[in-house]
């Protein structure tokens, strides 16, 4: 680490040089520290009202009643694969919204609102650390943006679900959150089934990018039990926190050097959860690994769910699906206009197509009670 008075350190715009070690051996490879605004202030000049509390308590809970037994409803997690714009996503949950409230009787919708992307080497990583999407990684306006937006769609009277990729960022905004994943890159991680042990919403931990589906019963048992490990209060002081353990867990089968949605994968995805002492039941993720990124494979993935549904399949509790307002993706390329609408990380299914995927769905549900 160059001395902060070497004439060639590079000092960063805002970097504060003073929290940095001074000797020759430690932050070696760190170019700058920036200030990170706390939790509490966050959520101070940003606050929960009681109405939305009422959504995110209704949402988890309906959830909790499927992974329980004591809901026949089916669970679905649907949305853009990543947000990068508010107004858009907004327009996208009012849309969710009304479909939702039209098929309540059979599905319990919660939209996707993911704002960390867990990358398989470089790239974006979402609205959180690049805002801006130009490279300024602006962490602060990035979580206020999120809370925003978390507090605009639950306004709506629409539950979110998110993935929980960073350690720290939960708790600038876990209490807007309904429903929570845990990435196939990170269901292996300690840290991450800590996190889950501790946060309040249900969990689903995806199968491993290679299709293993042990690693996820191993992160349920691992997030049902308590823990103590290390983290970041409210007010952004360091602690060590005690977590009771989280029973409201459940593994989504995403596929992985092959898809996993069909009965047989279901079949032995139970029978590792049975062996592993967990309830029989996954949720199936239509995109990622089960379409090949191909967006309209989603309908096909759904459409067979929703027959095997339809004649009594009980331990499917959810499906995912990655949708926006139109089809397709794009790349984000500096300088270069984007397309209203379109996702920039995975390619999503069209919201034409996802309303007869989502009533699809529901008329599986309701055919089931009929037997
Ligand atoms: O859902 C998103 C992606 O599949 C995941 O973040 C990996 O993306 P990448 O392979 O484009 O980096
Ligand atoms: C990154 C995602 O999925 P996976 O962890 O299955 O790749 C996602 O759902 O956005």
């Amino acid at each position: 680490m160059p001395r902060i008075d070497d004439p060639t350190h590079d000092h960063e715009a805002g970097a504060l040089d003073g929290t940095l070690d001074t000797t020759r051996i430690d932050d070696t490879r760190i170019k700058a520290v920036r200030a990170l605004i706390s939790p509490a202030v966050l959520l101070e000049e940003m606050p929960v009202t009681p109405q939305i509390e009422a959504v995110v308590e209704q949402g988890r809970a309906a959830v909790a009643n499927v992974l329980h037994g004591r809901d026949d409803r089916l669970v679905v997690v649907v949305g853009p694969c990543s947000i990068h714009d508010h107004d858009q996503a907004l327009d996208y949950a009012r849309r969710l919204q009304a479909t939702a409230a039209e098929l309540s009787d059979a599905l319990i919708v919660v939209m996707r609102v993911y704002f960390e992307k867990p990358r398989t080497t470089v790239g974006w990583k979402g609205y959180i650390n690049d805002p801006r999407l130009d490279g300024s990684f602006r962490i602060n306006e990035g979580l206020q943006r999120a809370r925003q937006l978390l507090l605009e769609i639950n306004s709506l009277g629409l539950p979110a679900g998110t993935e929980f990729l960073d350690l720290l960022s939960p708790q600038y905004f876990s209490d807007l959150i309904a429903w929570g994943a845990i990435g196939a890159r990170t269901t292996e991680s300690q840290s991450h089934r800590q996190l889950a042990s501790g946060l309040s919403c249900p969990v689903g931990f995806k199968n491993g990018t290679d299709g293993g589906v042990q690693v996820a019963a191993d992160a349920m048992v691992s997030a049902a039990s308590g823990h103590a490990f290390m983290g970041m209060t409210k007010m952004g002081v360091a602690a060590i926190f005690e977590t009771r353990g989280n029973a409201d867990c459940h593994v989504i089968l995403r596929g992985g050097k092959a898809p996993n949605f069909d009965a047989a994968s279901v079949n032995a995805a139970c029978a590792v959860l049975a062996k592993a002492g967990q309830r029989e039941q996954v949720m199936i993720d239509c995109s990622h690994a089960n379409s090949a990124k191909q967006p309209r494979k989603q309908m096909e993935v759904a459409a067979s769910i929703a027959e095997r549904i339809a004649s009594g399949e009980r331990r499917i509790l959810g499906v995912m699906v990655e949708s926006h307002l139109r089809e397709g993706r794009q790349d984000l390329k500096p300088g270069q206009p984007l397309t209203p609408g379109i996702s920039i990380t995975d390619a999503c299914l069209g919201w034409d197509d996802t309303v007869p995927l989502l009533r699809g769905l529901a008329d599986a549900v309701r055919k089931r009670r009929e037997l």
